[in-house]
């Protein structure tokens, strides 16, 4: 292909490739505030996902091809259907809600152990930052004993989807981690 024809593409995305990545976590968690935060830089009003919301974003030169699926429990078990050639993981946490902690340390666990996620980063997105009682960063990778996992790039960062902060950071390390590895 002519060259003017890749270089439309590199400014699309560093190598137009679509970067696949998926936003898990259990519901209420604030994955659907967090994607549309990252596409419009805005707070929309949502409603429990019942299958899943997909967007194009642009993040420093890549393009990300981002699911957010639902996080009922009846859910939970499709999550897998979208495993297929997922680079990121990102999993959202509910960080007052210290109940269904160990919920979804189990949930994690299952995913980090799946063929198809063997190569996939995970970022740890610890929402909610901005209630009373939200546990920290800390606290999180504390209780899902983070570094005890060695087979794939993890990072953990406190966010709150309603202000958008953290959420910068976080995909900041991601595309560092993406770009360093190729
Ligand atoms: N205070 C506060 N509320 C938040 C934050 N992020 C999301 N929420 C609220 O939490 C509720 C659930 O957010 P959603 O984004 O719909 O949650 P979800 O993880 O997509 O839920 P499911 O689709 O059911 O899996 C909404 O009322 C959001 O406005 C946050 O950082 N702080
Ligand atoms: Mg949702």
């Amino acid at each position: 292909m002519g060259s003017w024809f890749s270089n439309l593409f590199n400014l699309w995305g560093r190598d137009g490739k679509e970067h696949k990545l998926i936003i898990v976590g259990l519901d209420n968690a604030g994955k659907t505030t967090i994607l549309y935060q990252y596409l419009l830089n805005d707070v929309v009003v949502t409603s429990p996902t019942i299958g899943s919301n997909v967007e194009e974003i642009q993040f420093k030169n890549l393009k990300f091809l981002m699911w957010d699926v639902g996080g009922q429990e009846s859910l939970r078990s499709s999550w897998s259907t979208y495993y297929n050639a997922v680079e990121a993981v990102l999993l959202v946490i509910d960080s007052t809600d210290r109940e269904r902690l160990t919920l979804i340390k189990e949930e994690l666990y299952t995913m980090l152990a799946h063929d198809d996620l063997k190569s996939a980063r995970l970022l740890v997105l610890a929402n909610k930052q901005d209630l009373k009682g939200a546990m920290s960063a800390a606290e999180i990778s504390k209780q899902f004993n983070l570094t005890s996992i060695k087979d794939h790039s993890w990072h953990i960062q406190a966010c709150c989807a309603l202000t958008g902060e953290g959420l910068y950071e976080g995909m900041e390390w991601l595309t560092d981690e993406m770009t360093r590895k190729h």
